[in-house]
C-alpha cells in the first residue's frame, strides 16, 4: 500500500498530564511507528488533551499550567500538539465527548480545505484534480493511552458501557505496555473489549519506562532531581512559578473524581425512581 492510500489518523491522548514527562511523548512516537507498520495507516497528527480542573483528582494544578508545560515539552515536535479545548469548557467533558469533537473538527478542516481547493482549482482554471482527491479520505481519529488506563475500564462508576463501546467500536484504542499492567488480560477478561479486539493496537515497548507524573510530583516535593525524566524547559517553568508543593498534592484530597460523582448520583437518582 503506497502512502497516499493509506488512511490518515489523527492519535488523540487524553490524561492530566500533571507534569507532562518524557514518557506522554514516547507514547505517540511508539504509536506512530506501530502504526505505520501495518501498512494500513498515516499518522497526520498527535494531540495531546489535558483534563479540565474540574476532574478533581488529587494534587490536579491549574490547567493554565498543565497546558503550558505541555507547551514547552512540545515544542520540538513537528506533529504533536497540545489542545485546551477540554480545558476550555464549562466542566469535566467525557472522553467520548472529546474523541467527538476532534473528529468533527478533522472532518470541518478537510471540508474547509477541499473548498478552498476547489476555488483555487476554479481561479487557475487547472484541469489538475489530484491535490483535491489526494486530501477527500476522512481520517480516523484514535485514543492513545498506557496499559493502565485499559484498567481503570474496570472501576465501577467511572466509565459507562456505551462509552466504552462507542470508544473501540467507533474510535479505536491504541494502548501502550507498562510494566505491571497486562492488557491481555484486561480484554480477555471483556466480553466487550474482545468483541472489537480488532480494532485495539497494543503496542509493546521494549525499552520500559515507568515514570509518572505521581513520581515526578513527589521527587519534586521532596526537593529532588527530575531531570533527564521531564524535559528542562519544564524544570524551569516548575522552579520559577513553584507549582508542585506539599500544599498543591492536598488539592482535591479525598474527593472523589468527576466522573464517579455524576455517574453515582446518577444511579442514586435511578435507584430512587424505582424503589
Ligand atoms: N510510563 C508509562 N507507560 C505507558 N503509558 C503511560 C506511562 N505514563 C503515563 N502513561 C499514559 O499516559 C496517559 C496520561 O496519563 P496521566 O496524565 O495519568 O499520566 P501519569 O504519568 O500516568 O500520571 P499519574 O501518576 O498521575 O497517574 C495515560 O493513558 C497513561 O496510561
Ligand atoms: N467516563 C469517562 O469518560 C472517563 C472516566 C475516567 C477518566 N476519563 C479520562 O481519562 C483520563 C484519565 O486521566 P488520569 O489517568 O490522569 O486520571 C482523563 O482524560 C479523564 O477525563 C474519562
Ligand atoms: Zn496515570
Amino acid at each position: 500500500m503506497s502512502v497516499k492510500s493509506r488512511i490518515p489518523l489523527i492519535l488523540l491522548a487524553c490524561g492530566s498530564f500533571n507534569p507532562i514527562t518524557n514518557m506522554h511523548m514516547r507514547l505517540f512516537e511508539l504509536a506512530r511507528d506501530h502504526l505505520h507498520q501495518t501498512g494500513r495507516y498515516q499518522v497526520i497528527e498527535g494531540i495531546m488533551s489535558p483534563v479540565s480542573d474540574d476532574y478533581r483528582k488529587k494534587g490536579l494544578v491549574s490547567a493554565k499550567h498543565r497546558i503550558a508545560m505541555a507547551k514547552l515539552a512540545l515544542e520540538t515536535s513537528d506533529w504533536i500538539r497540545v489542545d485546551p479545548w477540554e480545558t476550555e469548557q464549562e466542566s469535566w467533558t467525557e472522553t467520548i465527548k472529546v474523541l467527538r469533537h476532534h473528529y468533527n473538527e478533522s472532518v470541518r478542516l478537510l471540508q474547509s480545505r477541499k473548498e478552498c481547493m476547489k476555488n483555487k482549482q476554479f481561479t487557475e482554471r487547472s484541469t489538475d484534480n489530484s491535490v483535491s482527491s489526494q486530501s477527500s479520505v476522512l481520517p480516523e481519529v484514535k485514543l492513545l493511552c498506557g496499559a493502565d488506563f485499559l484498567q481503570t475500564f474496570q472501576t465501577p462508576n467511572l466509565w459507562k458501557k456505551e462509552h466504552i463501546q462507542e470508544i473501540v467500536e467507533q474510535f479505536g484504542l491504541v494502548c501502550i505496555s507498562l510494566a505491571g499492567s497486562d492488557p491481555v488480560q484486561y480484554i480477555n477478561e471483556s466480553e466487550l473489549l474482545t468483541k472489537f479486539q480488532h480494532n485495539i493496537f497494543l503496542v509493546k515497548e521494549w525499552i520500559q519506562n515507568e515514570i509518572s507524573s505521581t513520581q515526578i510530583r513527589y521527587a519534586l516535593c521532596r526537593g529532588l532531581s527530575v531531570k533527564y525524566l521531564i524535559p528542562d524547559s519544564v524544570i524551569d517553568y516548575i522552579a520559577y512559578h513553584n507549582i508542585y508543593t506539599e500544599e498543591s498534592e492536598r488539592k482535591n484530597e479525598g474527593e472523589l473524581l468527576q466522573p464517579q460523582k455524576l455517574y453515582k448520583a446518577a444511579v442514586r437518582l435511578l435507584n430512587d425512581k424505582c424503589p
